[in-house]
């Protein structure tokens, strides 16, 4: 079952790098693994820059065929029109994304974004031909009174309404813990697989059993390469979503190439 799932690992640059910064970073991360000789069928990468990057990742990407994939932080449930600021699907799909992150905790905490907000941006996420990243994840008040594991299935519930059997094959959901987050504090292995698995039994249950056992469940918060090979033995853990690690090219390798250490 579980190797049919290829791990991801996705570096989410949050309001950091500017377009050449970032070209330049994704130029170092495409050395690192090339000499690495790394496979990206046995491990993906992505990168997940601010909007105004796109662009410049994409020219280098296409014109160095670059094998890694890259994504937007978000996007607008709408398709066009007077929505000042948004950024359509469409505009994205245009250049080239392969993944959009939605729900992430700093959009849900920063700007109230509902599960509601997020299922309707996964759902136009597809319309465009994208792929969702769809974020949950409990903060420290759920943990503390147990309650962590029924709070992120009533999100990824609500943040997956009107996603079709079809498309839930393919879709990926990230696990932060928003007490992990940016915070150094990773959560335990067991942690993570116990919230990984329940999201995976969930999916089974809203879906099927065969959909769930293609979704792919990334685990996210304070992840680096010295802690990713312990969160990557659960067995329902298929990836991580990076945020600070990211920035630094050989760090996001390292987390890349996790099965190395394990053998190192
Ligand atoms: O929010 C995250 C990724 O989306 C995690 O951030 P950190 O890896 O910096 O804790």
């Amino acid at each position: 079952m579980a190797q049919a799932r290829t791990p991801l690992m996705a570096g989410n640059w949050k309001m950091n790098l500017d377009h050449r910064q970032g070209t330049h970073l994704v130029q170092k991360l495409d050395w690192t693994l090339r000499d690495a000789k790394h496979d990206m069928a046995s491990v993906e990468v992505v990168v997940v820059p601010p909007f105004t990057d796109l662009r410049s990742v994409q020219t280098l990407v296409e014109g160095d065929r670059l094998a890694l994939r890259y994504g937007a932080q978000d996007l607008s449930p709408h398709d066009e029109g007077a929505y000042t600021g948004d950024i359509s699907g469409a505009f994205l799909a245009k250049l080239g994304c392969t993944y959009v992150v939605v729900g992430h905790s700093e959009r849900r905490d920063g700007h109230g974004e509902s599960d509601e907000l997020v299922a309707s941006k996964a759902v136009a996420a597809y319309r465009h031909g994208l792929v969702p990243i769809v974020c949950v994840g409990e903060g420290l008040e759920v943990r503390q009174a147990g309650e962590h594991v029924a709070h992120v299935l009533a999100q990824v519930e609500g943040s997956l309404a009107g996603i079709t059997p079809e498309q839930a094959q393919t879709v990926v959901v990230a696990y932060e813990p928003v007490w992990a987050i940016g915070t150094g504090e990773v959560a335990t292995p067991e942690d993570a697989q116990e919230v990984c698995a329940a999201i995976r039994g969930k999916l089974a249950e809203l879906y099927s059993v065969e959909t769930a056992d293609k979704v792919r469940v990334l685990y996210g918060g304070s992840v680096k390469s010295g802690n990713v090979a312990s969160i990557m033995a659960g067995a329902d853990v298929d990836g991580a979503l990076v945020g600070g690690a990211s920035l630094q090219p050989e760090e996001f390798a390292a987390i890349c190439r996790y099965q190395q250490h394990l053998t190192a």
